[in-house]
Order: C-alpha cells, then sequence, then structure tokens
C-alpha cells in the first residue's frame, strides 16, 4: 500500500492524517494542541506536529508529505535561518494601523487589482509593516518572510538553506504581495511594506513536489480541496475564525476589502470572506453559562431569539474590518434574560456574520447551488440547525473530519501520483429550515452598535 500524510496545522491544533494514496482510506492519524494567543514561536508549532506526527505512526512509510496551515501568519528568519521573533498570527490585530496606513499610501484599487486583496490586519504585509515600524531591531535581522506552513515544510525536510523555503499559490495570495490573477510575486509592494527585499519562498505549482514535500496549502484552500470542492460548492467553516468561500475560475478584486481575492490549491481561485469571531464564540457562551457545547446545542435550540442579538465581536472584528470593536448584547427584556435566549443569540450571531460573507460573495458574482458547513463548530446540533434559516438555504454538513489535513493528504498523492485523487467523500446530512429573514434584519441594525475596546 502506497501511503501519503496531510497535515494541518491550524490555529488552535495539529492533525496528520496517512491515508491510502489510492483509495484514500483512512489509516492513521494524530493530533496535538497548540499554545494559546495570537503571537506564537513557531517552534511550538514545530513540537506539536512532531508529537502528532509520532501519535499518527511517523512518516518512515509515508511515500508523500503535504501541510497545509493557518494563512497570514508572519514567520520571519534571518540569515542563519532562526526565528527572528515569534510569529504574529492570522488573528492578532496589532498590525490594524499598518494596514489603515498601507491602503491610505496605495490606495484599496491599487491592492484589489494587484493582490486579489485589500490588506486588512491579518494581512502578512501589515505585520511586516508593523515590525519594520515597531522593532526596528527585529526587522533589521530579517533575511527571509515565510509562512506556518512553509517554514513547518521547511523545518521538517531538514532544510537550514532559505533559498530551499518554498510555499504554494493558496498561501501566497494571503500575504498582501503575490497576485493569484499573474500568479506571481509583487515584491515592489513586499519592498513598500516593509522598506526593503527580502527572500520569500518559491511558488510552487499545485501537484509540483520537493522531495517528497508536496506544495501544501492555507488551511481554506486545504478544505476545498479536502472536501473536492467543485464551483457551485460554497465552504462555510466554523473553527477558530468562520470562513465562507467557494472555488472559482474567475479572479476575484473587491475594492471594499470585504471579498478577498485569494487563490486555491488547484491553479484556480478561492474568493473568501474570513470573520475574527466563530467557534470561540461558542466556547466563551458555553463558559460563560456554565455548560458544555451539546447542553449549549440544547439551549440554543429550545426557544427562539425573541429579538435578542449578541454582535460577536469578542476578539475585536476582521468582517467588517472593525479590529478594535468589541461584542455586545442588544435587546435584553425580562423575557429575554435567559440562558436559552443568550445561547441562541450566540449561534445567530455568529452565523449572521457569516451570512453577509456569503452575501458578500453573491455579490461578486460567486455562483452558489450548495453550502458545505465544516469546521469544529459545525459539530455543534444548533449551528446545523440554525445555518439554513439564516443562510435561507439548505445546508449540507459532511461527515466530522479533517478536511484541511484531508486537502493535505490529496495533493500530497497528486503530487506523487501525477493525477488528482478521486478519493469518495462518504454522504452528507442535508439540514433544511425556513428562512428567517427577520433574524438578519434584526442583527443588522444592531451589527454597528458596539463600543471600542479600552
Ligand atoms: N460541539 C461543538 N460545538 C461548538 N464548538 C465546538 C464543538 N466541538 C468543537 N468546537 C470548537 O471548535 C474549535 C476547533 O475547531 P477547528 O476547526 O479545529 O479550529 P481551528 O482549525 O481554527 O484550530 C474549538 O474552538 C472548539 O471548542
Ligand atoms: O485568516 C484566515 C483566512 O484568511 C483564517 O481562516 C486562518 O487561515 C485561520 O484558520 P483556522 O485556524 O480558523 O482554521
Amino acid at each position: 500500500m502506497t501511503l501519503v500524510a496531510g497535515v494541518d496545522s491550524s490555529t488552535q491544533s495539529v492533525k496528520v492524517v496517512v491515508r491510502d494514496a489510492d483509495t484514500g482510506v483512512l489509516v492513521r492519524e494524530g493530533r496535538a494542541a497548540h499554545p494559546d494567543g495570537t503571537e506564537v514561536h513557531p517552534s511550538a508549532w514545530f513540537d506539536a506536529l512532531t508529537s502528532a506526527i509520532g501519535q499518527a505512526g511517523g512518516l518512515d512509510d509515508v511515500d508523500a508529505v503535504s501541510i497545509a496551515g493557518q494563512q497570514h501568519g508572519m514567520v520571519c528568519l534571518d540569515e542563519s535561518g532562526e526565528v527572528v521573533r515569534p510569529a504574529l498570527l492570522w488573528n492578532d490585530t496589532r498590525s490594524a494601523a499598518a494596514a489603515t496606513d498601507l491602503v491610505a499610501e496605495l490606495g484599496a484599487k491599487t491592492w484589489a487589482e494587484a493582490t486579489g486583496s485589500v490588506p486588512v490586519a491579518s494581512f502578512t504585509i501589515t505585520k511586516l509593516r508593523w515590525l519594520a515600524t515597531h522593532e526596528p531591531e527585529n526587522a533589521a535581522r530579517v533575511a527571509a518572510v515565510c509562512l506556518p506552513h512553509d517554514w513547518l515544510t521547511w523545518k521538517l525536510s531538514g532544510s537550514t538553506d532559505l533559498a530551499e523555503l518554498v510555499t504554494d499559490r493558496s498561501d501566497a495570495s494571503g500575504t498582501g504581495y503575490w497576485s493569484p490573477r499573474l500568479n506571481a510575486y509583487q515584491l515592489e509592494l513586499l519592498e513598500h511594506g516593509f522598506g526593503r527585499s527580502v527572500t520569500v519562498p518559491r511558488v510552487l505549482e499545485p501537484a509540483e513536489r520537493v522531495g517528497r514535500f508536496g506544495a501544501g496549502a492555507g488551511d481554506n484552500a486545504g478544505a476545498a480541496l479536502g472536501l473536492d470542492a467543485q464551483p457551485g460548492d460554497v465552504v462555510v467553516s466554523i473553527g477558530t475564525s468562520g470562513t465562507v468561500f467557494g472555488v472559482s475560475t474567475v479572479a476575484a478584486a473587491d475594492e471594499s476589502g470585504i471579498v478577498a481575492g485569494f487563490a486555491d490549491a488547484t491553479g484556480h481561485y478561492l474568493p473568501l470572506v474570513c470573520t475574527l469571531n466563530a467557534a470561540r464564540v461558542l466556547d466563551a457562551t458555553a463558559a460563560l453559562l456554565g455548560v458544555s457545547h451539546e447542553a449549549l446545542a440544547e439551549l440554543a435550540l429550545s426557544t427562539r431569539s425573541d429579538g435578542l442579538v449578541l454582535v460577536p465581536y469578542l476578539e475585536g472584528e476582521r468582517t467588517p474590518n472593525r479590529p478594535d470593536a468589541t461584542g455586545s448584547l442588544h435587546g435584553l427584556t425580562l423575557g429575554t434574560s435567559t440562558s436559552a435566549h443568550l445561547a441562541r443569540a450566540a449561534v445567530e450571531g455568529l452565523l449572521c456574520g457569516l451570512a453577509d460573507g456569503l452575501d458578500a460573495l453573491v455579490a461578486q458574482g460567486l455562483s452558489v447551488q450548495r453550502v458545505l458547513l465544516i469546521g469544529g463548530a459545525a459539530r455543534n446540533q444548533a449551528v446545523r440547525e440554525i445555518a439554513p434559516a439564516v443562510f435561507g438555504r439548505p445546508v449540507a454538513v459532511p461527515p466530522a473530519g479533517e478536511y484541511v489535513a484531508d486537502g493535505a493528504a490529496r495533493q500530497a498523492a497528486w503530487a506523487l501520483t501525477g493525477q488528482r485523487p478521486t478519493w469518495s467523500l462518504s454522504g452528507v446530512d442535508v439540514y433544511e429550515a425556513d428562512p428567517d429573514p427577520a433574524v438578519r434584519a434584526r442583527y443588522a441594525a444592531a451589527r454597528d452598535l458596539t463600543l471600542e475596546r479600552m
């Protein structure tokens, strides 16, 4: 049996799957937790990956490996390949002012045309500007910049040569200095943002490999590949981030900055909307109520929200671009002051943010024939049942699984054999509900009424 491995190094954890390259059957798997926080030393990811690989029985008998991971994080290396400072992750908002400056300096249209996206605090380029401004001594030591998945691939390959860093189209498209449309770096943007040029990883083609390593992918592109998403499939992923995206044959360039015009992992495009507040809104609400996720779901399904709205900007927000916002609760009455109403409002609030994202993608021309729901919080029964009412469409929920790691495994098999795998995806459950536009309308009325962070 020929084995391939796929990795998802996501915000909260790392997952490893080992699959049969011919059939896609899961042979072994492993996982390990990542440290909390929006600033993490990459060595913590490597330690977690090593432990997850061990749990998955090692990689000695595996012929090809691909690593997918959280997008955008800034990993800076010095000339000898050492990490300069802990990585700033996609959900670290300290570079919000740098993002505002970069957009003001060149204009949103220039960014959208050059890179497919208008940078917000998540994007690597804004973190580089922040570093140049706030930590000039660290900035001076930077010889190369790469992304979490690039660094893990490089590290696992055993290389110490900066010239051997590789990445893929999907993750390169989240840097703010690579064009999906032109399939090329825009290094003048990197120089503009950081003040000078540095080494960047070589961008591999979707099925290219270096030794036994595939190109890897940003986690959302990895999930699209893992689900074998086709044009018309829109994926809603509710993990640490909330994302809505679809595979498209047309490159997006949304000047409003709502839709990010990323590349996918198959040579096409992946227009995407990302929110900063997703599964952790339910984690926080369950903790506040002192209940499990299962009990939270039961509470949420036991009532309607009756006008209670939770605007879930607990970590600030990325879409809409409100990095300094806080969450807020609106519509409290004696009647809505119950655990059940709060649970329902939390689920509806996070889903309304994603429904706004779905609308934005449709407005950009993305076709929606099917909505697929994945990510840790897709396990939640209330999310599954309320999503179709909020989205106004049926929602298909594939079996709980590690679709990002599966996408990486598919890529590894593709790179190994030269054939894109046709592994079958087992059955999805379809959830339907009457559309509930009143919930969306009430949320829309509340969403801008939030306090800034202190
Ligand atoms: N049944 C559930 N209901 C709601 N949230 C859940 C449930 N199970 C897991 N989660 C949450 O999902 C998140 C992890 O999802 P995952 O997609 O692995 O995240 P990431 O890829 O961002 O690391 C955690 O915040 C976890 O608490
Ligand atoms: O920033 C984005 C997409 O632009 C996020 O989707 C990150 O890629 C993190 O993903 P998860 O940890 O939530 O899987």
